[in-house]
């Protein structure tokens, strides 16, 4: 497999639910390297998208999902390669039995939970997540049981699990979800670093306003297909954004930053 390959190309992939086809994507490629915002309202079919990707779900037959060039994935080597942080994960650390906040890192090299007798932590693992750890900025939370964190807290934590394998991208779905505007300027600021530091992100959102500067590609879904697909320059605009809420947006710049605001003229 080459280390050049797209980190994801698709072909003819229908995804049907309940006799409907909720996702329609007759081809999408994502370059391996290419940091990208998938970008769309409510029942746009972004997480049906993500659960493809994670072999939650699979297409009608004669779909071709590739990722990093392989259609065929152990889907544990795959969510190693491919690190993934959603909002709803943070209720699987927060249930009982309690979960300490280094072994939550840890654990992610396991694929499991917590960690169990019949696994063998080694010095280098605890090594690399407390290196994680420090990167996102979340070192104090060890000790402390993850039931125990704020909802910020706990997503870096959840981050530096998925940054702890060294994965070739991280994949993020609404990964600001719940938090408050503090909480969420600070954790974008931590994945600002992250992709400084080269680690590639495929950020899934409905908020313009949390694109980091180093995505440079937007891929909108609407109604489960591909609304608009370029560069961001071309589509964080007005007339694009118009579009694909189907409401007047206007979108400003702000500084590397976009934001947008429903248009005051939109009859309302
Ligand atoms: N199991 C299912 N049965 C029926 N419809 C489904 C099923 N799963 C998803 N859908 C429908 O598919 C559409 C896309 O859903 P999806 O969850 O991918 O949207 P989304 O863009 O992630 O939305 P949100 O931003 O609200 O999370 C929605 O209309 C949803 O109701």
């Amino acid at each position: 497999m080459a280390d050049d390959s797209p980190l994801l190309a698709l072909s003819n992939v229908r995804v049907m639910a309940d006799e409907t086809c909720i996702l329609d994507l007759p081809a999408l490629t994502i370059g391996a390297g290419e940091s990208a915002a998938i970008l769309g309202a409510n029942g746009s079919g972004k997480s049906t998208l993500v659960k493809l990707i994670a072999r939650q779900l699979y297409p009608l037959y004669g779909a071709d999902v590739r990722i990093f060039g392989q259609e065929n994935w152990n889907v544990f080597e795959l969510r190693r390669l491919l690190g993934i942080v959603s909002s709803t994960m943070q209720l699987d650390f927060d249930a009982e039995p309690p979960l300490e906040v280094l072994d939550c890192v840890v654990s992610g090299f396991f694929a499991s939970r917590g960690l169990w007798a019949h696994q063998h932590v080694t010095q280098e693992m605890v090594d690399v997540s407390r290196a994680a750890l420090e990167k996102v900025g979340a070192s104090r939370l060890i000790g402390r049981s993850m039931a125990s964190l704020s909802t910020g807290e706990a997503r870096r934590v959840l981050i530096a699990r998925a940054l702890a394998h060294r994965p070739r991208a991280l994949l993020l779905d609404e990964p600001c979800a719940g938090l408050d505007p503090a909480a969420r300027h600070h954790f974008l600021d931590m994945l600002r670093g992250v992709a400084r530091g080269g680690t590639t992100m495929l950020l899934i959102t409905h908020h313009i306003e949390e694109i980091l500067p180093e995505i440079g590609r937007i891929v909108m879904l609407r109604g489960g297909k591909l609304f608009r697909d370029g560069a961001k320059a071309e589509l964080l605009t007005s007339e694009a954004l118009s579009g694909l809420f189907d409401l007047p947006m206007a979108v400003t710049a702000r500084g590397e930053w976009f934001d947008a605001d429903i248009h005051p003229q939109s009859g309302a």
